[in-house]
């Protein structure tokens, strides 16, 4: 399909307000919270009168021209005082919040993101706070620094923060093993733009809610120390007005119910506002800093460019070149299981190569070697993977970064868990494309719909607006081909890149692959364990058992006279009978060998 112009992307930063504006949750409870706020800024101009002056004629006075509330006990304005209580209120809310976010949110993203030590001892000290009685500390608070309300209402945020910490360190494990964060490193997007964007975007929502309902608890806990009169007895405030009000509740009933309907307004509005963001947040970009990833990228450019080059030795035209790579993981008992055992092969422009094997063979683990995508327990311990004149290996996580964005693309296994669900594909395919190149989003967003044109999608502009939900998982795919070949790789490695498709579309991803392969001279990496997929697409193959390569051949010999067993025994259990089909056409015998 063409057309001129592009569907706009539904971006979150574009959305943002507007749909927050269209949530009456968000408009009537911000409102609400908008007349509070502006009433508490506003009490020295809007208050009658003093909120202490005491007129023994106003005590307990009726609602009159004068007193529009009345007055209390001591014969001070209730309006006065309601909005002068305003203040105290929404201030112990904040510092209360303001605590238990800086004390728990930090802790809880690096407890998650490290976990270790610091996770230990963090979810320990919550664990304790958590046990602590609150009222009990909050007396002891008040008897060590007395009765002004910052330090009760710190002390509280602390003693709130463990949820802060647990909500934060919970939503960072499990948005840190999703596929889509990976994915986004594989991307060369950022470690900052990641964890703002993928994680802090996921943890946002559910802290929004925490806060606005321990907002509400911390102004109930203020007017349940007020009203104990526990707190300054001169400073007016809802809660002293309401143990004001409960002396005289005989003589005057309707004191009680002016604190008491702003306390229950004030923090069913905060609960209702926190609920109608998270709705708004929930599908809502994270900050974004094309440039500031511009910026990094080409300090990693330029890091990439003063990195030690050399000499190709394997083959003059090779693209990628892995030479005796070994893989060791630390085993328990303090010896190391060696997963990779001296791997060597190398891809050319234009070609390409299928690493087959049987599950546990050291496939992934070579192609994540290659890709720098190794957990860090792994151990490296020799080899080479060079990919033209750079030393992969001798790079910094900063270097690698820009040259998986730049020179090495990766297609995986399950598309779906690639795509960040809570992001439309455009503003996915709009981040990478934006986060190397100085574009302009709508600039980007033309970008990317063309790259949606040639991988085949029909409706390029429906699938820019799409969630991943939204899409099948063939097209899936190949919007995660489309942002693979965004940057014009050498080296494309696509790991499984069929497995997790319906069979009606494998032949279809296959078919785009080699095509791009073809028309984008890439140097293609299939990792497969199915030799129907080599036989489709591959030019060579190496054969992988045990973590070492036991067959690296030209795709059709070793069809027609694999040398190994294990490549024999693989060829006997998957192929019966097809001809390689890079060879179909080009004069070769029609049919392959099946069985030794
Ligand atoms: N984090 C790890 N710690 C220890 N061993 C690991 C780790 N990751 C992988 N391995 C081991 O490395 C070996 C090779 O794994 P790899 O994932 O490369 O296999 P594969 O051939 O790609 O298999 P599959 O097709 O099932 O993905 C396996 O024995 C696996 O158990």
């Amino acid at each position: 399909m063409t057309g001129s112009t592009a569907a706009p992307v539904r971006t979150p930063s574009d959305h943002v307000v507007r749909r927050a504006l269209r949530n009456p949750t968000v408009v009537v409870s911000g409102l609400v919270l908008l007349l509070v706020v502006a009433a508490a800024v506003l009490a020295p101009l809007l208050a009658p009168h003093s909120p202490t002056e005491a007129v023994l004629d106003d005590v307990l006075a009726p609602p009159s021209a004068d007193h529009p509330l009345g007055g209390d006990s001591a014969g001070r304005d209730v309006l006065s005082r309601l909005l002068w209580g305003a203040r105290t209120s929404l201030l112990a809310g904040l510092i209360a919040i303001v605590t238990a976010v800086v004390v728990g949110v930090p802790a809880g993203l690096v407890a998650g993101y490290r976990s270790g030590r610091f996770d230990a001892v963090a979810g320990w000290v919550a664990s304790v706070l958590l046990a602590v009685p609150g009222i009990v500390a909050l007396l002891v608070v008040v008897s060590a620094f007395g009765t002004a309300m910052p330090p009760s209402m710190i002390a509280l945020g602390v003693l709130l923060s463990p949820a802060f910490f647990r909500l934060t360190r919970s939503t960072v494990v499990n948005v840190r093993a999703e596929l889509y964060v990976d994915a986004a490193r594989v991307a060369g997007i950022s470690p900052v733009s990641i964890v703002f964007r993928h994680i802090l975007s996921v943890v946002a929502t559910p802290i929004i809610i925490q806060a606005s309902l321990s907002a509400g608890v911390a102004i109930i806990v203020q007017a349940g120390l007020a009203f104990l009169g526990i707190g300054d007895s001169l400073a007016p405030s809802w809660g002293a007005m309401v143990n004001d009000a409960y002396r005289s509740n005989i003589e005057a009933p309707l004191l009680t119910l002016w604190p008491g309907l702003a306390i229950g307004i004030t923090v069913a509005a905060l609960a209702l506002l926190g609920s109608g963001l998270s709705d708004v947040v929930n599908r809502t970009d994270a900050v974004q800093s094309p440039r500031r990833s511009r910026r990094l990228a080409a300090e990693a450019a330029a890091e990439v460019a003063a990195a030690p080059k050399v000499e190709a030795r394997t083959s003059d035209e090779a693209t990628l070149v892995v030479e005796d790579l070994h893989v060791q993981y630390s085993r328990q008992d303090g010896t190391r299981a060696e997963v990779v055992k001296g791997v060597s092969f190398h891809v050319d422009r234009g070609e390409c190569l299928g690493i087959v094997g049987e599950s546990g063979s050291g496939k992934s683990q070579t192609a994540f070697s290659v890709l720098g995508l190794l957990p860090p327990e792994a151990v490296r311990v020799a080899g080479a993977i060079r990919l033209r004149e750079l030393d992969l290996l001798s790079l910094g996580e900063r270097s690698l970064n820009h040259i998986r964005s730049s020179r090495l693309a990766y297609v995986p296994q399950d598309p779906m868990s690639n795509l960040d669900p809570a992001y439309t594909i455009g503003a996915q395919m709009v981040e990478t494309i934006r986060a190397h190149e100085r574009l302009s989003r709508r600039a980007a967003t033309q970008r990317a719909r063309a790259l949606l044109e040639r991988v085949l999608i029909v409706d390029p502009d429906k699938a820019l607006g799409s969630y991943p939900h939204e899409i099948s998982g063939g097209m899936a795919q190949r919007v995660l081909i489309a942002m693979a070949i965004s940057c014009s790789p050498d080296v494309l490695i696509a790991d499984e890149p069929t497995t997790a498709l319906d069979v009606t579309v494998q032949q279809e991803v296959l078919d785009l692959l080699r095509e791009l392969q073809r028309d984008l001279d890439l140097a293609l990496v299939i990792v497969t364990h199915n030799l129907g997929v080599v036989a489709d697409i591959c030019d060579r193959v190496a054969v992988m058992k045990d973590g070492r390569l036991v067959e690296t051949r030209d795709v059709f010999d070793l069809s027609a006279a694999p040398q190994h067993p294990y490549t024999r025994e693989l060829l006997g259990s998957t192929l019966s009978n097809v001809a390689p089909r890079t060879r179909i056409g080009q004069g070769s015998p029609s049919t392959a060998t099946t069985e030794a």
